[in-house]
């Protein structure tokens, strides 16, 4: 007589504790029981839930040539996913007359995902020794299927070398450079937890089985538990993973937005969008805004040929970056003008950063045979982000006195006043005051 549908949880029994594992299952919507071929085609569930996953991966990189590494997670995605829909249609002694075949592309799907993610990373995943854990793990899948007709035992080696072949990725995702980055940190922990679920399958299997589901384990409800888990925490791993792509991407778009591609210093727009910013928060006036270009750069180039040329602005930009404080404003407006935003600094105050650049250009000549490059400054005062296109104005007149006094100097303009000040090598550059929290680069 067929039993009447139980609507109350199945439960896993563990150590007295107890799992819900489906509200109805093995019993179908109408409450007929699921025959195990029928639960066996409902396995095959989650196999199909990784090839696509596998297969949005790939379209991923056809959109991002550029990641890799994409491949070769869709790889640790595909081949398990062959393995996987092999094994839920299989009953034991099927599985151990395919367990080699099926094993391989347990392995080569676990290395392709260990690759994959230390690629990311800009590292490896110690290829040479993975080949030497699968070579071993077959021998010994080899080895037993010739001496024990027991599955569990190949089982055991086979699960152990798909959780070291993970582990080979490891060093690099551990090392990733933005451990900060929440995305990054959720994606770190993603993969220890997918290592970690491949170290403890195989002890679960061991210690939580019952026997008799041991002989038809692709049956039991056991498997489809853990083949939940597997499919929770892939599709988990691919919304991090994606999300962390799409954001390298568009920070990659943006910084060529925004980015002076020779000096990696902002471009006009975003220092002007950053300026805007700034003059926003009243807790940073005053405000100085400086323009700076480099004399006779024209003969640079003429005389030392672009590569020089390209050379000398690069190590400018790093000179001024390093002659400010970590919140002022660095940017390049082109050719071989600068603008720097110098918070809670007066023009008066702006002088000590002319000073400082001036003399560190002394010090350091970047041109050949010792010849030192000099600069001009034009310096005005700001109160406002409105009042920024009339203060770029004045600190362009500023600059163009400079000049006009003979190079080498700088002129500040604003209230009044409009002085020209000439580096005095004999007076040392003070510091500028700090504000508490802020520190040179
Ligand atoms: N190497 C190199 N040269 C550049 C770049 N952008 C602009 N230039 C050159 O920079 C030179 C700027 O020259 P000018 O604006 O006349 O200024 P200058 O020679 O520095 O003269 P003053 O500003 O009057 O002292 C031009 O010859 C440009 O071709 C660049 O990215 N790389």
């Amino acid at each position: 007589m067929q039993k009447k549908p139980r609507r109350t949880a199945i439960c896993i029994e563990w150590n007295k504790k107890y799992l819900l594992l489906h509200s109805s299952f093995p019993w179908s919507a109408s409450g007929e029981r699921l025959s195990p071929q029928n639960i066996q085609y409902f396995g095959l569930i989650v196999p199909a839930c990784m090839l696509l996953l596998g297969l949005t991966l790939q379209a991923c990189w056809m959109v991002l040539r550029e990641q890799r590494f994409l491949l070769w997670i869709a790889a640790g995605y595909f081949l398990p996913s062959v393995a996987l829909a092999a094994q839920s249609l299989m009953d034991n002694a099927q599985l151990a007359r395919w367990s080699m075949l099926a094993g391989t592309f347990y392995l080569m799907g676990s290395w392709a995902l260990a690759h994959g993610m230390a690629k990311r990373q800009g590292g490896r995943a110690f290829g040479a020794l993975a080949l030497a854990i699968g070579v071993t793990c077959m021998a010994a899948m080899a080895y037993y299927t010739l001496v024990d007709e027991q599955l569990w035992i190949r089982t055991l080696w086979l699960n152990s070398s798909i959780c070291l072949l993970y582990a080979l990725g490891l060093p690099s995702v551990l090392r990733s450079p933005n451990a900060k980055d929440p995305f990054e940190r959720a994606l770190r922990w993603s993969y220890v937890s997918i290592v970690g679920l491949a170290l403890l399958r195989p002890i679960l299997v061991l210690n939580w089985v019952p026997g008799d589901q041991l002989e038809r384990l692709t049956a039991s409800r056991f498997w489809f538990l853990l083949l939940a888990i597997t499919l929770l925490l892939g599709l988990w791993f691919m919304v991090v993973l994606l999300a962390c792509t799409f954001r390298d991407v568009m920070r990659v778009f943006d910084d060529e937005r925004n980015r002076d591609p020779l000096t990696r210093l902002s471009n006009r727009r975003r220092f002007f969008e950053a300026a805007t910013r700034c003059l926003q928060m009243s807790r940073l006036q005053p405000w100085t805004i400086l323009l700076c270009d480099i004399d006779h750069f024209k003969k640079i180039n003429d005389r030392w040929g672009h590569a020089m040329g390209d050379k000398v602005l690069q190590q400018f930009a790093e000179v001024l970056e390093s002659s400010v404080r970590s919140g002022d404003l660095v940017g390049r407006l082109g050719g071989d003008e600068f603008v720097l935003l110098l918070n809670r600094c007066d023009p008066e105050s702006a002088q000590l950063v002319y000073q400082r650049v001036r003399k560190w250009l002394q010090e350091q000549p970047m041109l050949p045979a010792g010849q030192c490059i000099t600069t001009s400054f034009g310096a005005a005062a700001i109160d406002s982000a409105h009042a920024l296109p009339q203060a770029m104005e004045q600190a362009d007149t500023a600059l163009y006195r400079a000049k006009q006094a003979g190079r080498d100097c700088m002129h500040t303009m604003g209230d009044g006043l409009s002085a020209t000040l000439r580096f005095t090598p004999s007076s040392p550059a003070p510091p500028i005051p700090l504000p508490p929290s802020a520190g040179w680069h």
